[in-house]
């Protein structure tokens, strides 16, 4: 039986959007990625790299690229690999160029600065013709490329959707387990890049094991009261796109978000080589919304205060074990 979506377009030519290109193409579908820099394009075509952002990793003959949005036309599913606070204005690029009720599905993680929207949610309002999906889970870009294994969900809200879009990507070494709490996936990614740079600091200023742990654990109850209080569900939460990959992502230097806070512990500053870090970028709107609707989320104020200058790092520290004894849950 031919695959329900045999087609897939890749917007967003990045390390992720490139590698999940490649996992496409692995799981024998043809792709289309798109680059907004048309000369960059054109070298990654020739050479078959991605050397600005996944150095060493050949891209797949099946995947065809390009630097016209009209070239995705032809999909029967488009996964926007662009940082959150780009997908706003690219969804719309991309938004004429689709058939009715095209899923797109939005793998950033992150809210939007500004509307507080989840990166759903900005899709309905970018592109309104399109069904909105998320991929979320623990998965460097780095080891999906080199075909280790991983595993990650993805959500729609119809569920046989989300599945259909989880068979047509999925293969042995990249696993997609399918969902229809799209709220619930979409929440985690974005709030553990935030805890991520708070688990770097500690590592940067060794804090020890020990901390680390809590950190996460603590940490954890921060994402959960986040996630319930937007209607996320608890087996979401404490699932791979929840608790995996804060696990993942508050454990390596590997990670953006956590080498960014690294840096920070070591008083070096924001991360000098200047890659993508969303968790800096959302700390501030997570916190703003956590704070409307009366969730406590510590860990997640202590970031934003030191990344916006109010608070330093032995501040930040001293404030949270400062705070009043309490029961666990
Ligand atoms: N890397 C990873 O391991 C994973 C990343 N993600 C998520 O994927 C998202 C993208 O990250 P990632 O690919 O790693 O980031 P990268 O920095 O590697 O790439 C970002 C890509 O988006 C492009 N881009 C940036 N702004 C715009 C814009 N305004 N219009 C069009 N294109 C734009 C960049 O283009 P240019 O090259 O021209 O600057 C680049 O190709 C993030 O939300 C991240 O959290 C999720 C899971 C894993
Ligand atoms: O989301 C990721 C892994 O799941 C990638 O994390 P960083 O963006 O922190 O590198």
């Amino acid at each position: 039986m031919p695959a329900r979506f045999s087609t897939i377009g890749v917007v967003g030519a990045g390390a992720w959007g490139t590698a999940l290109a490649n996992a496409a193409a692995r799981a024998g579908r043809e792709v289309v990625l798109w680059g907004r820099d048309a000369e960059a394009v054109e070298a990654m075509a020739r050479s078959r790299t991605n050397p600005a952002h996944l150095p060493g990793v050949r891209l797949a003959d099946s995947i065809t690229l390009s630097a016209s949005l009209a070239a995705l036309s032809g999909c029967d599913a488009v996964l926007l690999v662009v940082p959150a606070q780009a997908s706003r204005e690219v969804a719309h690029a991309l938004a004429p160029h689709l058939a009715a009720g095209t899923p797109v599905v939005t793998c950033a993680k992150g809210i939007e600065r500004g509307t507080s929207l989840f990166m759903t949610q900005v899709l309905a309002e970018a592109c309104p013709g399109a069904t909105p999906a998320i991929l979320s889970g623990p998965s460097f870009a780095a080891d999906v490329a080199a075909g280790l294994p991983t595993a990650v969900t993805l959500a729609a809200r119809d569920l046989g959707v989300a599945e259909g879009l989880a068979t047509a990507l999925g293969s042995s070494s990249f696993r997609l387990y399918h969902s229809d709490d799209v709220r619930g996936v979409e929440i985690g990614g974005a709030a553990k890049n935030v805890l991520a740079i708070a688990a770097g600091i500690v590592g940067g200023r060794q804090l020890g094991a020990s901390a680390g742990a809590a950190l996460i654990a603590r940490g954890f109850a921060e994402l959960m009261r986040f996630g319930k209080a937007f209607g996320a569900r608890t087996e979401t939460l404490t699932g791979l796109s929840g608790l995996g990959d804060l696990i993942l992502t508050c454990s390596t230097a590997q990670s953006r978000n956590y080498a960014l806070g690294l840096s920070l512990g070591r008083n070096e500053g924001l991360h000098p080589t200047g890659k993508l870090a969303e968790g800096a970028l959302t700390a501030a709107v997570l916190v703003a919304m956590a704070q409307a609707r009366g969730v406590d989320m510590p860990i997640a104020r202590a970031v934003e205060a030191v990344l916006a200058g109010r608070s330093d790092i032995e501040q930040a520290i001293g404030s949270l074990l400062a705070r009043p004894q309490k029961a666990e849950a």
